[in-house]
């Protein structure tokens, strides 16, 4: 017999990864997963975004709208910035995966930690002034960012027993 050739590759493995985790966020509108890979392609962090530890998903807001404070952004943790919190290893010259090109504020700790790629799915806030602010970081420092184009658009998963 010879070997499956319909396998997931390695970006679609760890951006599987990075949208799995994702569906841990308990944000109703936007849910993002972040995995961190080293150059021997180990996982050494995973997160997605939500609140701080302590800070109850019940209690804290997650409207986009409204007074600030009324609303989840001074106080949802980003994904990546819970990846790399999460990461047991050093960071230096890891891959970020992450379902969106991460905001100004991420790209500074992106940076800062010593990971040197970024593989995104969507740039839906691209021409904003965050994600200008993250290109114009990530180009002066040399952290290098491309889309994935997955060749699959779907990678199923069945927890059903039968299927193991
Ligand atoms: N790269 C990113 C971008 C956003 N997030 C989080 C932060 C919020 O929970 C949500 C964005 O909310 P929206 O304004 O789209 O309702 O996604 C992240 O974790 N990483
Ligand atoms: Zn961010």
């Amino acid at each position: 017999m010879g070997k499956r050739v319909d396998y997931i590759n390695w970006d679609e493995y760890f951006m599987g990864i990075a949208v799995l985790s994702g569906k841990r966020s308990k944000d109703p509108s936007t849910q993002v997963g972040a995995c961190i890979v080293n150059d021997e392609k180990k996982i050494v962090g995973v997160g997605y975004n939500g609140f701080p530890a302590g800070c109850s998903d019940e209690e804290f807001p997650w409207e986009r709208e409204g007074e600030f404070l009324k609303t989840k952004y001074p106080f949802v943790m980003h994904a990546e910035q819970n990846a790399i919190l999460n990461s047991i290893k050093r960071l230096k010259n890891c891959s970020i995966y992450v379902g969106l090109f991460p905001c100004h504020e991420c790209a500074k700790a992106i940076i800062q930690s010593g990971i040197r790629e970024v593989v995104y799915l969507s740039d839906k806030y691209s021409g904003t002034d965050s994600n200008t602010a993250s290109k114009m970081m990530f180009d002066a420092s040399g952290v290098r960012y491309r889309q994935l184009h997955p060749k699959k658009e779907k990678i199923e998963i069945s927890l059903n027993i039968e299927d193991i």
